[in-house]
């Protein structure tokens, strides 16, 4: 079984659309919780367009209720997202090499090039227990050098693999993803999986055992409104009939 943690950054960002605090994601998040799903991740990122720094706290407060789930918070280890980090304590942060005006995360560490800013940051957040997870493109090559630097687990990035999914050349794009998942796991890290995942998609790569957790937040919300749509727009005629 692979774990689901759903990534309410979208929820945040429906929210800070109208400058109030509707929908609530704290409540989101226990809804989420309450119908079994592993965790909740966010990424805030400097701007905080979606889910604030705000916001992890107090995930961190409901997560208290939760024994077993997680909190899992991603993004760019600038001095402001690692003090959030190491006063929130997550159970899991995964750093992820975005740009601060990124529209949103689209490659994985250079390890090779980056390693020395990697080192100490990886080293600080583990001596406060929390797990770290570097963001990777699949390449099976560089899951030992991300062992190597600290490192406990990979999140393979698969927007690739989404892009591809169903079309021809699919089976090499899924294959490289399983070579990338089996060399991280032979490099004794664990592996996680994430980006543009949904419905569709999904099985197929958890299928075979290797991908320990997923994130999933824009098409889960997306595929959230197409399920729900039919549902509230009968309420509404109903009201006003
Ligand atoms: C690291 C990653 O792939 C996700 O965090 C992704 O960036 C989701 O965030 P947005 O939906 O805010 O782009
Ligand atoms: N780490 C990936 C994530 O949290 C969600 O990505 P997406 O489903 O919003 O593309």
């Amino acid at each position: 079984m692979t774990h689901l943690s759903v990534n309410l950054n979208k929820i945040g960002l429906l929210r800070n659309s109208r400058g109030r605090d509707y929908p609530n994601l704290i409540d989101m998040a226990e809804r989420t919780l309450e119908l079994g799903a592993f965790g909740i991740t966010i990424h805030p990122r400097p701007d905080q367009r979606h889910a604030t720094y705000q916001d992890a706290h107090d995930l961190k407060v409901l997560l208290k209720r939760f024994p077993g789930a997680e909190l899992n918070v991603e993004g760019f280890p600038d001095a402001q997202f690692l003090d959030v980090v190491l006063e929130v304590e997550p159970d899991q942060c995964t750093l992820v090499p975005d740009d601060p005006n990124q529209l949103t995360s689209d490659h994985g560490w250079n390890i090779a090039r980056d390693q020395d800013a990697l080192r100490p940051v990886i080293a600080k957040l583990k001596a406060k227990g929390i797990r770290v997870v570097l963001f990777m493109d699949p390449e099976p090559e560089n899951m030992a050098l991300a062992k190597e630097v600290g490192a406990d687990r990979v999140e393979l990035y698969t927007e690739a693999y989404a892009n591809g999914f169903g079309k021809e050349g699919f089976d090499e794009i899924l294959d490289t993803y399983q070579q990338a998942a089996q060399a991280a796991l032979d490099a004794g890290l664990e592996v996680n999986a994430g980006h543009d995942l949904d419905l569709n998609n999904v099985q197929a790569l958890c299928g075979q055992g290797r991908i320990m957790e997923v994130s999933i937040g824009h098409a889960l919300t997306v595929e959230a409104l197409e399920l729900g749509w039919n549902n509230v727009v009968k309420a509404y005629l109903e009201k006003l009939a």
